[in-house]
């Protein structure tokens, strides 16, 4: 259950903690929520997750806050899959950024969630200036009698995961890293708008996406899968301007595989396989309809061979 606001609490008092804002809910993420499970569960408490709404960095330095990978909806969605009872969406306001770590731990931890026992990565940071650490967090814990465990950060190709690695690899279109990472293919939502009407004379129909309040891969040709409703296409994307029509206004296109129907202002949600290539300007409308039906090809081909990771 996602309890935003200040009331609400008192289905949630006296669980296991967990406090980060587990955007993407990666692979360290799942680790983490693991152990706060098991702890949970083994001394029949409920297993909390404690997120900061808005993220602290939109009050202290707004331009620095990078695109989420899911919106908070979506992660308590994955998060309770994994089995987490309550996520906990707290607003965040300058004066809670302004409490000391030890006012943060006995003023809404103890007081507030009479929390029983924390289960964090050893890189969380909490308090004022983000200067409380694990250490300070293992010596409150223990002089209040809570249990706490610090939960090892899971490694992909030799780095830890974390979701700016994870925000690095969509930007940059590496999208197989970025998977690996997630646990899953990553993916964004909007809903679909009229454009120039131009795809279905070039033989492609575009469903344009409009509202995707989350990161959007590096501008180039993808494939994927288009979700409709139900059902789930393959499908070959491309983000970016149509410099061969001189548009050079960015949008999400999105051609769905053995889809014929009209879905003007539906919800579209569309996961990311790989990058075929990047945009280009093409010298005339045949040599573009040429390289739309190879990139299909390749679409298709693509996600017939993937397989979902175990
Ligand atoms: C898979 C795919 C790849 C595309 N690649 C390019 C490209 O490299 N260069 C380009 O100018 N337009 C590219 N387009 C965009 C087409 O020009 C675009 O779909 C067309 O202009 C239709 O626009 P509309 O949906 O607004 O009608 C691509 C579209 C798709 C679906
Ligand atoms: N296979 C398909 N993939 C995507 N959209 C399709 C498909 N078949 C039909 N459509 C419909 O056609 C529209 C896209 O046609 P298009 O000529 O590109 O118009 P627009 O420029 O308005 O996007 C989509 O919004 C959708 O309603």
């Amino acid at each position: 259950m996602l309890i935003r606001g200040l009331n609400g609490f008192d289905a949630c008092l006296g669980g296991i903690l967990s406090i980060g804002n587990f955007d993407g809910v990666h692979r360290g993420h799942q680790l983490i929520i693991q152990t706060l499970i098991q702890q949970a569960r083994s001394q029949n408490l409920p297993a909390i997750v404690f997120t900061f709404d808005p993220h602290p960095i939109h009050l202290l330095r707004p331009e620095f806050a990078p695109p989420e990978l899911m919106g908070i909806e979506d992660r308590a969605a994955i998060l309770q899959s994994l089995g987490v009872d309550f996520v906990i969406a707290y607003p965040t306001d300058h004066a809670l950024l302004r409490l000391s770590p030890e006012e943060f731990f006995q003023q809404v931890l103890i007081d507030q969630l009479k929390v029983k026992g924390l289960v964090e990565g050893p890189n969380f940071y909490f308090g004022k200036d983000r200067s409380g650490d694990v250490s300070l967090l293992q010596q409150l814990c223990a002089r209040a009698g809570l249990s706490f465990e610090v939960v090892e950060p899971d490694i992909c190709d030799g780095r830890m995961i974390s979701s700016s690695e994870v925000r690095n690899a969509i930007q940059s279109g590496n999208l197989t890293p970025a998977t690996e990472m997630l646990g899953r293919l990553y993916q964004v939502k909007g809903t679909v708008v009229h454009g120039d009407e131009r795809g279905r004379l070039l033989g492609f129909p575009t469903a344009n996406l409009s509202e995707v309040s989350t990161l959007l891969p590096g501008e180039g040709v993808y494939c994927g899968f288009g979700i409709v409703g139900e059902d789930r296409y393959p499908a070959a994307i491309h983000i970016g301007t149509n410099p061969t029509f001189e548009k050079s206004e960015k949008k999400v296109e999105v051609y769905l595989i053995g889809f014929s129907e009209e879905i003007y202002d539906q919800n579209l949600k569309v996961e990311f396989l790989e990058k075929l290539r990047e945009t280009e300007t093409f010298s005339d409308v045949e040599t573009l309809k040429a390289q739309l039906a190879i990139d299909v090809e390749t679409a298709k081909k693509q996600v017939l061979e993937w397989k979902p990771a175990q």
